[in-house]
């Protein structure tokens, strides 16, 4: 993603068409041109209509007038006229799709960098309230018809208002009556009508697409989950669910279908009513001689010609409401969250300077909806170099402090200094300048066991790479792969044990070599000898890195210099007895 092509920037507000409009800025002449190739296109059917009719009528007519009429009949200048219309169509139609589609992809891409401008820095505080199905939703369907906005909405209804100027004033060069009678007609089928279906459209779009959402949500859950809803024998019961919900969109659906067609139908009826008139107009003039009759079918093709380009437009008000809804919720999912700490940008001035000490004074936190306070007047010290480990029950609070130490989340009073910066003024990615963790909830990208190493450390060598799994204890179970680091792991590649991928995770964070070292539970779920062997690789490895290792074992606490416990919401010294050997 490039954000100098965003005009937008990354926290604006879309606000509706303002937004949208200065989202195109740089194509709007490209999106001009779609516009005048699709209006030209429309007046070329026009013009190869109504030239059409008069061709044949006054071919006809000239035809009974015998030779004499015949001979006068000038066919080459309006059947020329009819090539030319024809051609004009064809290339314009085709030009038009070039360009508008064109037009609307790089809209796309424009929005999707929008809203992951605006996604990325609430991550993962900011969006532990969004189901991943529905973000994923979001952020290809609902940013798919905020693009099309162009295409399926703005497009017809510039055509249809552009060529019912040109149409009506074609007619009134030629029988006032008759360019009065379109104009009613083109009023009552572009505008009433749209205007008439407008409201329940909104109303079923809006039904539509948020039970589509959850059905969507629900849908990830369900199939993420699988092995459990199988487990307890619940499979069956989420298929009905699922059957209920999906019916309840396809009704939303199929009377979004009705109404259109009804919408339609009842442009084709303006239309059969709007021919009538001026066909009863035409014969009158053509009575009283202010018409030739060969004008007459000129005029009634002309009619139904010019109703092709309001016969789009209750689909385009549709594909409005759905853009508008789409465009509202990318908003509403993307809007800043409250719970993130403020940001400032890092410069000189701000950056952690040598020792990197770590000075957590009088803290009190609590997750938001939530009233327990993980901390409350909390307060630890930790000077570079150190390796402390941080011990206390499950739920207590340990993981909280990587939270708060790169600022996902801000703490309620006191403030948490690293390298003599308060660690709010810096961000997620200034923090992981200094700090590397491994994280219990460590997730392997789809790729092999090589590249999610890389992704620490881009251009670590192969040796850097053999060393930290050798201190991470993977050395042995690499080997026994048959592809070792090439390895794929994550989707559909080879399924690590809890204990492999804490120690992966623990080689990425070695990869990095940075002066902190983070480790949450680096031990669970390993056997003495290997819990041993680690601890010991680490310590000897890192023994000018500071580490902090959040731990329930009891075996890992000789290796660490001192040991803090988090208890009452406090940071308090010493071991406990909820310690597992
Ligand atoms: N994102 C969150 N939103 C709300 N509450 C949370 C969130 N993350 C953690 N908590 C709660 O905060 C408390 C502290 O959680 P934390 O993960 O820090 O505990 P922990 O000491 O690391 O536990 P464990 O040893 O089991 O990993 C728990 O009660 C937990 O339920």
């Amino acid at each position: 993603m490039t954000m100098p092509q965003n005009p937008l920037g990354g926290t604006h507000v879309l606000n509706g068409a303002r937004g949208f409009f200065r989202l195109a800025e740089g194509l709007r002449w490209r999106l001009a041109l779609g516009v005048g190739l699709a209006s030209a296109a429309a007046l070329a059917s026009f013009g190869l209509l109504v030239l059409s009719g008069w061709l044949l009528a006054g071919a006809a007519v000239a035809g009974l007038g015998g030779q004499a009429a015949a001979r006068a009949f000038n066919i080459m200048l309006p059947a020329t006229g009819v090539r030319f219309f024809a051609l004009v169509r064809i290339l314009a139609r085709y030009l038009e799709r070039v360009v508008a589609h064109d037009g609307a992809l790089r809209l796309g891409g424009r929005l999707r960098g929008w809203v992951y401008a605006r996604l990325a820095p609430l991550a993962p505080a900011g969006l532990t309230s969004m189901q991943g199905g529905d973000l994923l939703g979001r952020f290809v369907s609902d940013t798919d018809r905020v693009a099309a906005y162009y295409t399926d909405v703005a497009l017809p209804f510039c055509r249809a208002l552009l060529c019912s100027v040109v149409f009506v004033g074609v007619f009134a060069c030629v029988l006032l009556s008759a360019a009065l009678a379109l104009a009613v007609g083109l009023l009552l089928g572009g505008v009433l009508v749209p205007l008439v279906v407008g409201p329940a459209m909104d109303r079923l779009v809006r039904l539509a697409a948020e039970k589509q959402s959850y059905v969507q949500v629900e849908l990830a859950q369900t199939l993420q989950n699988m092995g459990e809803y199988l487990l307890w024998d619940g499979a069956r019961s989420r298929t009905r669910h699922w059957h209920a919900q999906q019916a309840v969109v396809d009704g939303a659906r199929w009377k979004l279908d009705a109404l259109e067609s009804a919408a339609r139908g009842l442009i084709g009826m303006i239309t059969f009513v709007t021919v009538l008139g001026v066909l009863v107009l035409a014969a009158s003039a053509c009575q009283a001689g202010q018409l030739h009759v060969a004008e007459i079918p000129m005029l009634v093709l002309g009619v139904l010609a010019a109703f092709d380009v309001a016969v789009p437009l209750p689909m385009a008000r549709q594909a409005g409401a759905e853009a508008r809804f789409a465009l509202t919720r990318l908003e509403t999912s993307s809007a800043p969250a409250p719970a993130p700490a403020p940001v400032a940008v890092v410069g000189e001035a701000h950056k952690p300077h040598a020792p990197y000490d770590l000075e957590v004074q009088g803290i009190s936190f609590a997750y938001p909806n939530t009233i327990t306070p993980v901390f409350q007047n909390a307060s630890l010290t930790i000077r570079q170099g150190e390796h402390v480990a941080l011990v206390g029950p499950s739920g207590i609070g340990k993981s909280s402090l990587i939270n708060l130490l790169f600022g996902f989340y801000a703490p309620h009073s006191g403030c948490i200094c690293f390298g003599g910066v308060d660690v709010s003024t810096l961000r997620a990615e200034d923090m992981a300048a200094f700090i590397s963790v491994a994280t219990q909830d460590f997730h392997l990208f789809a790729g092999t066991l090589r590249d999610n190493l890389l992704l620490a450390a881009p251009q670590a060598t192969d040796q850097e790479l053999a060393d930290v799994l050798e201190a991470a204890q993977l050395t042995k179970f690499i080997q026994s792969l048959p592809q070792g680091l090439q390895t794929w792991v994550g989707n559909d590649g080879l399924r690590l044990s809890g204990g492999q991928a804490r120690r992966v995770a623990v080689a990425q964070a070695l990869l990095r070599g940075t002066p902190w070292l983070v480790l949450d539970e680096p031990t669970e779920g390993l056997d003495a000898p290997l819990e041993q062997a680690l601890m010991a690789a680490l310590v000897r490895r890192g023994t000018r890195t500071t580490i902090l290792c959040m731990t329930h074992r009891q075996a890992v606490l000789p290796f660490m210099h001192r040991v803090v416990r988090v208890e009452d919401a406090c940071f308090r010294p010493g071991g406990g007895s909820d310690m597992k050997n």
